[in-house]
């Protein structure tokens, strides 16, 4: 069974973009709160913080994720849909901190429209100060998956239907500056025509 489908960028974000963006995160450590499943907070679901404002990053990274997915599915041999909006959410993971096997389309959105493409992108503080903290796509038949580092300034893309998990952080410090960092990017599409 061939693998799930999935696409890795490196370099995504400037060098200046990525530094202001990791400065940023460590300025709004305040703002970040315990991760919620479809339950609330269950540490043994999903231990994470997170925080859905993404700030001054929110418009460049909405409309490089706009201008560029069309590219994506291509490449992924993916068919071609239109995105009706974009989501975004910041998440440190810390020691212990791991998501468990989940697919992204589970969500209820409400409003018509579900997630179609999720891509992942990834920033720390160097000297890198965690292990672990892979992302596990799972193929269809789950016979096999393929495991992708969270790599500095990288972004990985897969369709929100994949089955993943995020495997379980190691952080010895414990400080936040030394999370594992993610924006999540979820590129909706429309479940049902809008009426006239
Ligand atoms: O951080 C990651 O690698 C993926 C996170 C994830 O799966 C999610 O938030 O839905
Ligand atoms: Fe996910």
């Amino acid at each position: 069974m061939p693998q799930a489908p999935h696409l890795i960028v490196p370099n995504f974000l400037s060098a200046e973009d990525h530094s202001n963006l990791l400065r940023w995160t460590l300025e709004n450590q305040n703002t970040f709160v315990p991760a919620r499943v479809h339950t609330g907070v269950d540490d043994k679901l999903r231990r994470a913080l997170v925080m859905q404002d993404v700030g001054p990053f929110k418009m460049p990274l909405a409309k490089a994720a706009s201008s560029q997915y069309r590219g994506w599915l291509t490449q992924m041999g993916l068919p071609p849909f239109d995105v009706s909006g974009i989501e975004l959410e910041l998440a440190a993971h810390n020691d212990g901190a791991h998501f468990t096997r989940h697919t992204d389309t589970q969500t209820v959105m409400g409003q018509g429209s579900h997630r179609a493409l999720s891509a992942v992108y990834y920033f720390h503080r160097e000297p890198k100060s965690f292990t672990g903290g892979q992302l596990r796509l799972f193929s269809a038949d789950d016979e096999t998956y393929t495991d992708i580092e969270p790599t500095q300034n990288t972004l990985a893309i897969f369709p929100s239907f994949v089955p993943h998990q995020v495997m379980p952080i190691a952080c010895p410090s414990q400080e936040f500056a030394d999370s594992r960092f993610a924006i999540n990017c979820w590129l909706h599409v429309r479940t049902r025509a809008a009426t006239a």
